[in-house]
């Protein structure tokens, strides 16, 4: 894993998705700068997930474009995304890191190594020999975030991580996100965790329909919310 320093800031510029009649993004225009994780919150349906696909790449703007820092081809960026229900491949978790370091290119010879690297990293060094459709959903999840981490990202994007995963399962996921991004990589991530986004965040983003209506310092957003739409989200109150 590396500083992303030629890949960052990311520059949303005018970001719509329309599908038919109904804009899914509405001319995002955002910096997401080099740091703490940036951690996007909104209600269902609000366009979080949409967004994530945008800079990951998988999905085309109807208008708009995205750009990172000094390169002008984001194919250049190292990315990786971890949907929020990952599908191991029907072999053991060794196998499933194999295979994707195998697609980034990582020779062959340097495989143990570096699957070792990625098992302790996620706490599962003793797990690799396990058939991956057979761990936990936490230790899924964690695997997930292994094989993204086999890319080697400098950008790492999380589409609600922990959804599905109960307090001890959600820390060691939180704890993951924490060292890799003190290693340097920058992590987006997804949540309907307003704690989590407390816990883990460098800055908020609010989503809205489409937009954005806050982007802020994890601190002033929680204490000193701008908007009115901000002030009944973090109180828990609906947002329609
Ligand atoms: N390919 C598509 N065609 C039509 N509508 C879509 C498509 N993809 C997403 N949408 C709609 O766009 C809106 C935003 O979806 P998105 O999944 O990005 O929201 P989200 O904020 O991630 O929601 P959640 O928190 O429920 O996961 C939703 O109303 C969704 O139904």
């Amino acid at each position: 894993m590396r500083a992303p320093d030629a890949d960052l800031p990311i520059i949303l510029s005018g970001i719509t998705i329309k599908a038919g009649r109904v804009t899914i993004l509405d001319r995002v225009t955002q910096v997401i700068a080099a740091g703490a994780p940036t951690v996007l919150i909104g209600p269902n349906g609000a366009g979080k997930t949409t967004l994530l696909r945008v800079i990951m790449g998988l999905a085309q703007p109807d208008a708009g474009s995205v750009t990172w820092g000094s390169h002008n081809d984001a194919s250049q960026v190292r990315r990786a995304i971890v949907f929020q229900r990952p599908v191991m491949l029907r072999r053991q978790a060794n196998s499933n890191l194999a295979y994707a370091l195998n697609a980034a290119g990582v020779p062959r010879s340097q495989h143990p190594q570096r699957i070792a690297e990625l098992l302790a990293l996620v706490g599962l060094a003793d797990r690799g020999a396990r058939p991956a459709r057979k761990l936990s959903g936490g230790e899924q999840q964690r695997l997930a975030l292994a094989r993204a981490l086999a890319r080697d990202p400098a950008v790492l994007l999380l589409d609600e991580p922990t959804a599905s995963l109960d307090p001890a399962a959600t820390k060691s996921i939180e704890d993951i996100i924490r060292a890799v991004a003190r290693r340097g990589v920058k992590v987006i991530l997804s949540t309907h965790d307003l704690g989590q986004a407390r816990r883990i965040g460098g800055d908020v983003m609010l989503m809205h329909r489409g937009g954005i209506i806050e982007h802020e310092p994890t601190d002033a957003f929680f204490t000193q919310p701008k908007t009115e739409q901000a002030r009944k989200f973090i109180a828990g109150e609906l947002l329609v």
